[in-house]
């Protein structure tokens, strides 16, 4: 039995991961990959952007892979290898507040798992334009650039060529194994990002464990299950971190006009504690979804996929910050909202 390919992508909020993982989807048409998608919010919003065309795309929400998510991932691993005809290479996409060696601990850890899942490369994405703030705020930007194998330095347009170079001499000094890419414009030499591979037997590889069910549960040597942490329906709290989510949802049509005016006058004067914003947003005027996203404090509102037939739409905002006041930003999403007789 030959192992699968795995990739893991890793990179702080809003780097860029899911617009390279579209670009390694458009560009390696030949492979069929699986794709586990998790994010920290209750509900996807980039599950929805991913342009999977026949890939299979897995959503894991309301929790983080490294932590409070890390036991699915042995069920999970079964069922992708139950239906492992159906694919060829397994990419999982990283909360932006993930630490990467938290979930390639089963892959270079459990010989069960290692023989049928191939840790290929871990890739990290980084903002050339946060990136300077981001290592001063989070230690979570610092471990991800540590633990990969791969550094793809992207948004480089956005900062000047020495800057560049001086960001380039950081990421060494972080990681002086990893190689580091620099992005040309959206344009992320895929073929080069996938030449590249980890060192083999780089960590210890502890005793096999013998598993009762599936060929990738770890049995007694697993850690106790940890309940999914809860803390409310629209209140998520990562459990190392002091980052946080809030979801909005309305099923009122929205004013994009005003919704880009308040957004950018928020992000100019109150942002300094969001980190990412991600929207699916319903507008009546529109057929397709409008999908809004801030890093930092650019903005970007742009056409999505059209809505399916029998979808329901509705607006869906994810932001992702430290001490968030979900009323505020209610207060200022319903002023962008139509009202019934706006619509007549
Ligand atoms: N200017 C510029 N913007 C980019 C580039 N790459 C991605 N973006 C934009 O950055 C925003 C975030 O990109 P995503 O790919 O969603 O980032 P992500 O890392 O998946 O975000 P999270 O999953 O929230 O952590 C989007 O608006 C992208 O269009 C780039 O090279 N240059």
């Amino acid at each position: 039995m030959k192992a699968k390919e795995v990739t893991i992508l890793t990179g702080f909020l809003g780097a860029g991961k899911t617009t390279v993982l579209n670009a390694v989807i458009a560009k390696k048409k030949e492979t069929k990959f699986a794709i586990i998608e998790n994010e920290i919010g209750e509900e996807s919003i980039d599950a929805g952007l991913i342009l999977k065309g026949e890939d299979d795309v897995i959503e894991l929400n309301n929790g983080c892979l490294c932590c409070t998510l890390n036991d699915n991932i042995y069920e999970l691993l079964n069922n992708l290898w139950d239906k492992r005809d159906a694919w060829d290479h397994l990419i999982i996409e990283a909360t932006g507040i993930a630490d990467p060696a938290n979930i390639a601990h089963p892959f270079l850890t459990n010989d069960n798992v290692k023989r049928g899942f191939d840790l290929k490369r871990v890739i990290c994405i980084v903002d050339a334009e946060l990136i300077e703030d981001q290592l001063k705020e989070h230690p979570e930007a610092i471990k991800q650039i540590a633990f990969s194998d791969l550094i793809l330095l992207n948004k480089v347009e956005k900062v000047g060529p020495g800057y560049v170079q001086e960001l380039q001499a950081v990421l060494k000094a972080i990681n002086p194994f990893a190689e580091t890419l620099v992005a040309e414009g959206q344009n992320f030499q895929v073929t080069k990002l996938f030449a590249r591979e980890r060192f083999a037997n780089f960590y210890s590889n502890p005793k096999p464990v013998v598993t009762p069910k599936g060929i990738f549960s770890l049995s007694s040597a697993a850690p106790e299950k940890q309940p999914l942490v809860a803390f409310g329906t629209s209140h998520n709290r990562h459990e190392h971190s002091d980052i946080e989510t809030v979801l909005l949802k309305y099923k009122e049509s929205m004013n994009i006009q005003d919704l880009e005016h308040r957004m950018m006058v928020f992000l100019i004067a109150q942002s300094a504690n969001v980190y990412r914003v991600k929207g699916i947003i319903y507008s009546h005027l529109f057929e397709s979804r409008i999908v809004l996203q801030t890093v930092g404090k650019s903005l970007a509102i742009a056409l999505g996929e059209n809505w399916l037939p029998d979808e329901i739409r509705e607006t869906k905002i994810v932001v992702i910050g430290k001490e968030l006041k979900l009323y505020g930003f209610d207060k200022m999403f319903r002023t962008c909202l139509y009202s019934p007789s706006d619509i007549e």
